[in-house]
C-alpha cells in the first residue's frame, strides 16, 4: 500500500532536468514508466504555509545537485507539522449583543447583517423556534411600523428559493408567513453564505406593533423549520462545521445588554463550573429536565421537570403545583382570570426561586419575578413565574435563562449547560 509519505517523497524525485522548469503544481510525473498523479491542494483552511526545507530542496534542484536524504525528510516533517497546526487553528466564532427591546425585557434583539452590501436588522435569537424570518420589502407597508426591512433586490448575493414558502405560529398566537431567499448572513462576525432568509409576506398585528423587532433567528433544531417543500437549516446548523466548538452560548441580562457567542465558551462570562444535562432534540426544541426547585430559603424539592429552554419566550412557565407553592409565599397574590395569570400587589415582598440542573442550583432573584405593573399607574403587578397548564409544555424562558450563563451544545448527542455568573 503506497503511503501518502511515499507519494509525497516520489513527488520530490522529479528528474533534475525538470528542476528549473518545474511548474508550481506537481500534477503528473513519470517514474520509471509508471505514472503518478498528485494533486496539490491548498491547505484545507486556505492558509498558505511556507516550508523552508522545500525552498532548500528546490535550490538543490535548481543547481542540479541531488538533494541529501535528510532535506527530503525535512520537507515532509515540516509539511506534517504545519498540517497539524492548521488543524488546530481557531476557526470561525462570533459574538454579538443581546439587547432588551423594552424596559421589562419582553424580548432581546441582536444586530445581524444580510446580503451585499450588508443590510443590518435587529433580530430576536430564539431557541424555541427554527425559522429565520425578517420583515422585508415584500411585507405590506400597512404591516410595517418602524421595523428595518430586508430588500433582496438590493442584495447582489440574494437568490430566490423558488417555489418555497413558510408559515409559523407562536405560542401567543402571533405569527407570520412568506417566501424564501438565500443570502449571506452574519452575526457578530460569523458569516454563513447562502443562509435561508425567510422574507415575510404577512405578519400578525403583534409583530407590526413591535417596532424594535425586525424578525427572528430560530436557534432550535432544524427539524422544526416550516419552509416547504424542503425545510431549511438554521444559522447554527449551517455555521457548525466551521465553528471552533459546536456550541452557542446565551448570556441574557436583567434590564441590561447581554450577549450571544457562537463557536466558543467565554470563561470570563461565568463563574465556577458549567453543569451539563442531556437534551432530547425531538421534536426540535432544546428539551431537558430541571432536577427540582425551591422557593426562597425553603427546602429543595427534587423532581424531574421536563421543559424547553427558550430564549424567545419572555417568562418562566412551570407546573401549577410549583407555581402555587411559590405564590403562597406572596402576600395578596392571586391567580387572576381577569389578568390571565398570577398577580400580586407591587409592594409585596417576593421570595427568590431556585431551580436545579443535575446537582447545581440556580437562583432567580425576586426582582426578575416581579415582572411588570399591569399598567403604568396600577399597583397590581404580574408575575414572571406563571403556570404552564394549558401550554402542554414547561418553558424555561428569559426570566430563568437570564439567571445563568447557558451553553447550547450541538454536539452528538446534544446537551445544554448552565453556569452561575
Ligand atoms: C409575546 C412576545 N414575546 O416577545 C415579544 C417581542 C412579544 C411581544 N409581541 C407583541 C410580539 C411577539 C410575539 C412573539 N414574539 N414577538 C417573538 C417570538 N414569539 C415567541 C417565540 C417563542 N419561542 N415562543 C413563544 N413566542 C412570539
Amino acid at each position: 500500500m503506497v503511503s501518502l509519505t511515499d507519494l509525497f517523497l516520489v513527488s520530490l524525485l522529479v528528474p533534475t532536468s525538470l528542476g528549473s522548469a518545474l511548474p508550481p503544481r506537481i500534477d503528473t510525473i513519470d517514474q520509471r514508466g509508471g505514472r503518478v498523479t498528485l494533486k496539490q491542494v491548498r491547505n484545507p483552511r486556505g492558509h498558505k504555509a511556507f516550508n523552508p526545507a522545500r525552498a532548500t530542496y528546490r535550490t538543490f534542484l535548481k543547481y542540479g545537485v541531488p538533494a541529501p536524504d535528510y532535506i527530503k525528510k525535512a520537507v515532509a516533517h515540516i509539511d506534517e507539522e504545519q498540517e497539524e497546526a492548521f488543524a488546530r487553528i481557531k476557526r470561525d466564532t462570533g459574538s454579538a449583543a443581546a439587547i432588551p427591546i423594552n424596559e421589562v425585557d419582553i424580548a432581546y434583539v441582536t444586530p445581524v447583517t444580510i446580503g451585499t452590501p450588508p443590510q443590518t436588522l435587529m433580530l430576536d435569537l430564539d431557541t424555541g423556534s427554527s425559522d429565520l424570518w425578517v420583515f422585508s420589502s415584500l411585507t405590506p407597508s400597512n404591516q410595517v411600523r418602524g421595523q428595518e426591512i430586508y430588500s433582496p433586490t438590493k442584495s447582489s448575493t440574494s437568490k430566490l428559493l423558488s417555489g418555497h414558502t413558510w408559515s409559523i405560529r407562536y405560542g401567543d398566537g402571533s405569527g407570520s408567513r412568506g417566501t424564501v431567499y438565500t443570502d449571506n448572513f452574519t452575526i457578530g462576525g460569523l458569516e454563513v453564505k447562502s443562509q435561508a432568509v425567510q422574507a415575510a409576506l404577512e405578519v400578525s398585528s403583534s409583530f407590526t406593533q413591535e417596532q424594535s423587532l425586525d424578525g427572528l433567528v430560530g436557534l432550535g433544531f432544524s427539524a422544526l423549520n416550516t419552509v416547504r417543500p424542503s425545510s431549511q437549516l438554521t444559522f447554527f446548523d449551517n455555521a457548525r462545521p466551521n465553528l471552533d466548538e459546536e456550541v452557542f452560548t446565551a448570556d441574557l441580562k436583567y434590564h441590561a445588554t447581554g450577549s450571544y457567542d457562537f463557536g466558543f465558551i467565554d470563561s470570563k462570562k461565568y463563574a465556577g463550573n458549567i453543569t451539563y444535562t442531556a437534551v432530547q432534540q425531538s421534536p426540535g426544541y432544546w428539551t431537558h429536565s430541571l432536577s427540582g426547585y425551591s422557593v426562597g430559603s425553603g427546602a429543595f424539592h427534587a423532581s424531574q421537570i421536563s421543559g424547553i429552554s427558550d430564549t424567545g419566550t419572555t417568562l418562566l412557565y412551570l407546573p401549577t403545583a410549583i407555581v402555587t407553592a411559590y405564590y403562597r409565599q406572596v402576600q395578596g397574590a392571586q391567580n387572576s382570570q381577569y389578568y390571565g395569570g398570577y398577580v400580586f400587589p407591587c409592594s409585596s415582598t417576593l421570595p427568590t426561586f431556585t431551580f436545579g440542573i443535575e446537582g447545581a442550583r440556580f437562583t432567580i432573584p425576586a426582582s426578575y419575578i416581579n415582572y411588570t405593573r399591569i399598567s403604568p399607574t396600577s399597583t397590581t403587578c404580574y408575575g414572571g413565574l406563571q403556570s404552564s397548564s394549558g401550554l402542554g409544555i414547561n418553558i424555561f424562558g428569559d426570566v430563568a435563562l437570564k439567571a445563568a450563563f447557558v451553553v447550547f451544545s450541538g454536539t452528538n448527542p446534544p446537551r445544554i449547560g448552565f453556569a452561575i455568573k
